[in-house]
């Protein structure tokens, strides 16, 4: 795992704050937990695996600074009793909860038509129910019941930088698309009690983890996508993480609802994932287009 934060932040920044990271053991998660923990916050890391987790907290506890400190916690996101026992744990071991990124996630590669039921509600239910069912808990049992709305939280929503669509996981793009626009919804509803809610959209981010989902079609994809991004390469983790936690500082305490771009400017457009040589192309009814217009 990567291990330089670019953190620009002052030291302790986040020292007496409680804050959740879903699937904080690997990759981008991984990032945002190991900056905060050297900004002094206390953690809690949530996912289904939990010896990825605990390996992770090992770890991620030599990064802390200033009582920083890394808690564990399994949690399956599609399912809502252990929504309900994370942030029971959260309230436990941290005291409180300052903040939280919905940052757990993934979808699998399929064209429209072979994608089931099943299939399509699963990834919605990773990406979108999961965020919806996080986010309204901690509101009901933590947020909605303080006094000072200065001391309240902040949301971060990890979505896809796809807003041409995502050819190839279209579910995923439906899901993220829902997210952002649950986040306006929550930051327009929740802006009097304090808690701010906004989106992060990363690119194409090389994190091992992450591209391990796709065994050998990971590198086509790659090769076929370098050139598309404008920056001519993948971003790293670290390069989300610091917006995240700049979002999740008071330093960003006049912004809510909004969604941000991490992706060397594609501009949060289509992530460019061909779907097939499908030998044809949409020619114009009308006259000719020359050769080299075409692919
Ligand atoms: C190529 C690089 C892309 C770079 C850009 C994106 C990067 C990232 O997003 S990185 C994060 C990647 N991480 C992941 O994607 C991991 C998380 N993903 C999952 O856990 C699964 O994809 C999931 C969300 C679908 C959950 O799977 P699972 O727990 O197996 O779900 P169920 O057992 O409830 O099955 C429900 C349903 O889904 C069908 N299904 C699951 N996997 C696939 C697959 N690979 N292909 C086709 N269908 C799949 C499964 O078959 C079930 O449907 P039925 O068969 O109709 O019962
Ligand atoms: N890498 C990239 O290029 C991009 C990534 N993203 C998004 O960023 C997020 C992090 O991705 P990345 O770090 O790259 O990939 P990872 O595969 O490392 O991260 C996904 C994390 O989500 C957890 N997770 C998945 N499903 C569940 C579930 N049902 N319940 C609890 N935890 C779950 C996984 O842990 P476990 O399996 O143990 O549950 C894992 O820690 C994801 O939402 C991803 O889609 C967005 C744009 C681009």
């Amino acid at each position: 795992m990567s291990s330089l934060a670019l953190t620009p932040f002052k030291a302790g920044l986040f020292v007496g704050k409680g804050i959740i990271v879903t699937g904080g053991g690997t990759g981008l998660g991984y990032a945002i937990a190991k900056e905060l923990v050297s900004l002094g916050a206390k953690v809690v890391i949530a996912a289904r695996r939990i010896d990825v987790l605990e390996a992770a907290a090992s770890e991620l506890n030599k990064s802390s600074q200033r009582g920083g400190k890394i808690y564990v916690c399994q949690c399956n996101v599609r399912n809502e009793d252990d929504i309900q026992k994370l942030v029971t744990f959260a309230l436990e071991t941290m005291g409180r909860i300052d903040g939280l990124v919905n940052n757990a996630g993934g979808q699998f590669v399929s064209p429209v038509e072979n994608i089931s039921a099943r299939g399509f509600k699963a990834v919605v239910e990773t990406n979108l129910l999961s965020c919806f069912m996080l986010s309204k808990e901690i509101y009901n049992r933590w947020w909605s019941l303080q006094e000072d709305s200065k001391t309240s939280g902040s949301i971060v929503n990890i979505i896809l930088a796809n807003k041409n669509g995502f050819p190839m996981m279209a579910h995923s793009g439906a899901a993220r698309a829902g997210v952002e626009n649950l986040t306006k919804s929550m930051a327009l509803e929740w802006i009097g009690r304090g808690v701010r809610v906004n989106c992060v959209a990363p690119g194409i981010i090389y994190t091992e983890s992450g591209f391990a989902n796709y065994g050998e079609m990971a590198g086509a994809f790659l090769s076929s996508v370098l050139p598309c991004i404008p920056a001519h390469r993948c971003g790293t983790a670290e390069e989300v993480s610091s917006l995240v936690v700049f979002l999740l500082s008071d330093a960003a305490v006049y912004i809510t609802g909004q969604n941000m771009g991490v992706d060397g400017g594609m501009g949060q457009g289509t992530i460019p994932l061909r779907p097939q040589d499908h030998g044809a192309s949409l020619l114009p009814v009308y006259g000719e287009l020359p050769m080299k217009a075409r692919l």
